[in-house]
């Protein structure tokens, strides 16, 4: 479903991470754990081709970055999800045509519009609010949207980016409860974070960046909390 084949990722030629080799299977959820600036981001830029690498090769959900063309990127984007810390919401639109607007970039019927922006708020229990301003809702409620969002194309996997960096520590875990709902049927999640709370109440393979590198680790107590092991 995913996978890096030797790859060198860099951001404005510097770069970021090397010779990453990883696999992420259909129906997995997937932590990439590191601290700030260690890049998480620049990992999941790659996946939705934001990034291209430098050498090797990012293939997910049959299109890989060697062979895919700059014309149909927009394709794979329509299967992934992205969310983000931020939730990236338009302001000016309620909750219904924040979703709505997804799917009508891509001419979809008018009646099937409706069926597929309801099921997706329903999947995170806001279908109440359909006609919300996003900007009336907490954090979390905003967060949920945008996962809502996420799902109303049916992707095969969603990408987070540090989804609960703005929430509460109990909004964050209700947060990921959702996005584990949804791996549950059998939609890929790769989640970057540096909470490690999340980790502790809703443990997953893990992989730690660290360095240039990225790898498979486990968590543990330690006197400085729970933390991923050295
Ligand atoms: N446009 C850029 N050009 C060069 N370096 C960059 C650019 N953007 C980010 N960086 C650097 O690349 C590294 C990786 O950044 P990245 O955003 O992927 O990290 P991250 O782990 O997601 O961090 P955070 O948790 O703070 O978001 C950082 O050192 C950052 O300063």
């Amino acid at each position: 479903m995913i996978s890096f084949i030797n790859a060198d990722l860099e951001l404005d030629r510097q770069p970021i991470l090397t010779d990453i080799n990883l696999t992420i299977d259909r129906g997995e959820l997937v932590y990439i754990v590191g601290k700030s600036g260690s890049g998480k981001s620049t990992l999941l830029k790659a996946l939705y081709m934001d990034i291209k690498p430098r050498r090797g090769e990012v293939s997910i959900a049959g299109y890989s970055s060697s062979t895919t063309k700059r014309r149909h990127i927009a394709h794979l984007r329509r299967k992934l999800g992205i969310v983000f810390q931020d939730f990236r919401l338009l302001h000016d639109r309620s909750v219904y045509d924040n979703l709505a607007f997804v799917l009508k970039v891509t001419n979809t019927r008018q009646s099937l519009i409706r069926d597929s922006v309801m099921q997706a708020l329903e999947e995170v229990g806001l279908a109440h609010a359909a006609r919300q301003m996003p900007l009336n809702l907490s954090g979390g409620e905003q967060q949920r949207v945008a996962i809502a969002r996420a799902l109303v194309r049916e992707p095969v996997a969603i990408l987070a980016d540090e989804p609960t960096g703005n929430l509460d520590p109990d909004t964050s875990l209700e947060i990921l409860e959702y996005l584990k709902k949804i791996n549950q049927k059998g939609i890929v999640v790769v989640i970057a974070t540096h909470d490690y709370e999340l980790v502790r109440h809703h443990p997953a393979r893990t992989l730690q960046i660290s360095g240039d590198t990225i790898r498979e680790t486990t968590f543990s107590n330690s006197p400085a909390g729970y933390r991923p092991l050295p």
